[in-house]
């Protein structure tokens, strides 16, 4: 049977097909790229859990979570409230996102910029860096091994960081050394169940040259601290802020609480 995840994949596919038609060039942006905006030293000089926030409209999950909010307002609150990082959903089909929203945004924010998407194709990486992306997101169970490796390398050639999102133990095979940052989904992308204990063992197996960060479905500082003391350092969280009316405004409140 075929999961969204197939369907998202199969019409990103369509998406990068199109990307290469358009014929961009990417190369006069992509070298006047500034590289001030390293997530990787900040992280680990912050000492208290990180929270990489995220703008995210809607996911097909949940549906519609908010349609009103302006991205630049929320990433500046987001900004102000102490997050290390912001994430844009740039998926318009599944996630009512753009590579717009990621363009417009860039000059009003100091954060690091990651982008979220998902990735097939080294195009997209070009796509990303040319309009503004410090960090790009590759998804270890829709990539080979070899894909992993390509992406990353070219990636860190043009200035990006990576962030590897896994899920299991089969797909941490994948990670190479020269990947940045190592997510934990705590979300299962096929059947979008939510399991904290999973992503605590799966903790243990990572390779200490890596900044583990745990993703999605967090909502309760207290969970957030005690995976902190467990040992990860970056907390990717949308819904949280996302799903209330002024979400800056609840990424202020949230952050107050973690230690
Ligand atoms: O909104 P949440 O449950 O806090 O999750 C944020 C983020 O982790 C989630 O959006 C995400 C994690 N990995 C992804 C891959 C593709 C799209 C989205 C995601």
């Amino acid at each position: 049977m075929k999961t969204i995840l197939d369907n998202i994949v199969n019409n990103k596919k369509r998406e990068v097909a199109e990307l290469y038609r358009s014929n961009p060039h990417f190369e006069k942006a992509i070298q006047e790229r500034s590289f001030d905006r390293s997530i990787v030293q900040h992280i680990e000089n912050i000492h208290k859990p990180g929270v990489i926030a995220e703008f995210k409209r809607q996911s097909p999950s949940k549906g519609v979570i908010n349609s009103q909010s302006n991205p630049i307002d929320v990433i500046q609150k987001y900004e102000k409230a102490g997050a290390i990082a912001t994430s844009v959903l740039t998926d318009h089909r599944f996630f009512g996102g753009s590579i717009s929203d990621l363009t417009q945004v860039r000059p009003h924010t100091n954060l690091p910029i990651l982008r979220k998407d998902f990735i097939i194709d080294k195009l997209q990486i070009d796509e990303a860096a040319a309009s503004g992306a410090d960090i790009i997101l590759l998804i270890a169970s829709i990539l080979t091994e070899k894909e992993v490796f390509d992406f990353t390398m070219h990636a860190k050639t043009i200035g990006l960081n990576v962030l590897l999102e896994v899920h299991d133990e089969i797909e941490l095979q994948k990670a190479c050394s020269e990947i940045d940052l190592l997510g934990i989904n705590n979300r299962d992308l096929k059947s979008f169940t939510i399991d904290y204990d999973r992503s605590l063992r799966l903790l243990d197996k990572i390779d200490n040259t890596f900044i583990p960060i745990s993703e999605s479905g967090l909502s309760c500082s207290s969970i957030v601290n005690d995976l902190y003391q467990a040992g990860f350092k970056g907390f990717l969280m949308g819904e949280k802020f996302m799903k209330e009316e002024d979400p800056g405004e609840a990424c202020i409140q949230f952050t107050r609480k973690l230690k």
